[in-house]
């Protein structure tokens, strides 16, 4: 990172960053622990309250921040607009932890006194269908800027902000490894809407001759990216992918099927490849050098520990 980044965040090591939580400690069950750790799994009530009740108190000072602003602003203007969601966008590699970093807030944030409703929309439901992707010659770069519906996300991303009472985004199947065509889902002005996707943050690149007038991360009311070392974000990848092996890709109908009788070392061998070919290029040329436009950096260890966390000074 350049001095000039640096001097843009404070930085806080993952002890620092524990004393910062002033509510009481918090105690998930073991089954509440499972539903959110995903396929891997040794997320600990430990790292719950040493990082996520932490980030979860600066997430609600925002919340507050950004309703008693919408107050006054109505106060200003002599309306009386109602709120909208508060986004929280989250980025990342492919497998760095963006779905588990999700759920864990959508859980936690979901605990607040005022018990919001929380929704998570992920942004491979805006891909392109395989059928597409084909079409433009772009199969081997699932995940690539250039393989979303990026129109589509920033018009749905408008209506959120609009105050539409009903928005529909596409679904992404990745037991089916494509969209599910003619499926959506509703989101009906929740309280705060979680936006995962690699490409979240991410400037658009001049389209023919015009270039988009928005940006994904115009619509965030605060972004968090997920980082760790690319040699730990590929293990991940692998464990998840044998993981899958033995689940997901057990069952007829998933497109990965073929892999399902593979010998563990086929099956790393088979995904060290496409990390290589696809989401290593993606995570270098795409992903990462977006890493500095989030307000907040989540920095992960070997076992998914957060060793330090970015915060941008404001
Ligand atoms: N905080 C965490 N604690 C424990 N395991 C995690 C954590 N974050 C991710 N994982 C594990 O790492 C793998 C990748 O995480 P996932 O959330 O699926 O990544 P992404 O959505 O970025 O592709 C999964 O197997 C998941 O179980
Ligand atoms: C659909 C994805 C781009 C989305 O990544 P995610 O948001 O799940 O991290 C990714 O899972 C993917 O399929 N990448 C292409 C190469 C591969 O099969 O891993």
């Amino acid at each position: 990172m350049t001095t000039e980044q640096h001097s843009t965040y404070i930085s806080l090591s993952r002890d620092e960053w524990a004393t910062l939580h002033s509510s009481p400690a918090f105690q998930l069950t073991k089954s509440e622990i499972k539903k959110l750790q995903g396929t891997i799994g040794n997320l600990t009530n430990e790292e719950i309250n040493k990082i996520y009740l932490p980030l979860i108190q600066y997430l609600s000072f925002n919340i507050q921040a950004m309703k008693q602003l919408h107050k006054v602003r109505n106060q200003f203007l002599k309306k009386d607009t109602k709120n909208l969601p508060f986004i929280i966008g989250v980025a990342g590699s492919v497998a760095v932890g963006k779905s588990t970093t999700s759920r864990i807030l959508q859980s936690l944030l979901s605990n607040l006194p005022e018990k919001p409703k929380v929704e998570i929309v992920t942004t491979d439901g805006f891909l392109f269908s395989n059928d597409v992707l084909k079409e433009k010659g772009l199969s081997d770069k699932k995940g690539f800027p250039e393989s979303y519906d990026l129109k589509g996300l920033i018009e749905f991303l408008t209506e959120i902000k609009s105050g539409n009472p009903r928005v529909q985004a596409p679904v992404y199947s990745h037991l089916h490894y494509d969209i599910i065509p003619n499926e959506y889902i509703d989101v009906c002005q929740p309280d705060i809407i979680i936006v995962e996707g690699i490409n979240v943050l991410q400037t658009p690149k001049q389209v023919g001759d015009s270039i988009p007038s928005r940006f994904v991360s115009d619509f965030f009311d605060i972004s968090i990216y997920v980082d760790a070392e690319e040699n730990h974000i590929l293990k991940w990848y692998l464990e998840r992918f044998k993981v899958l092996k033995e689940t997901a890709f057990a069952q007829p109908e998933s497109y990965f099927h073929r892999f399902a009788g593979l010998s563990d070392n086929e099956a790393e061998e088979i995904a060290t490849d496409i990390w290589n070919r696809i989401n290593k290029v993606n995570l270098e040329n795409n992903i990462l050098p977006t890493k500095f436009r989030a307000d907040i950096i989540i920095e992960k260890g070997i076992n998914h520990q957060v060793e330090n966390i970015k915060v941008r000074k404001i």
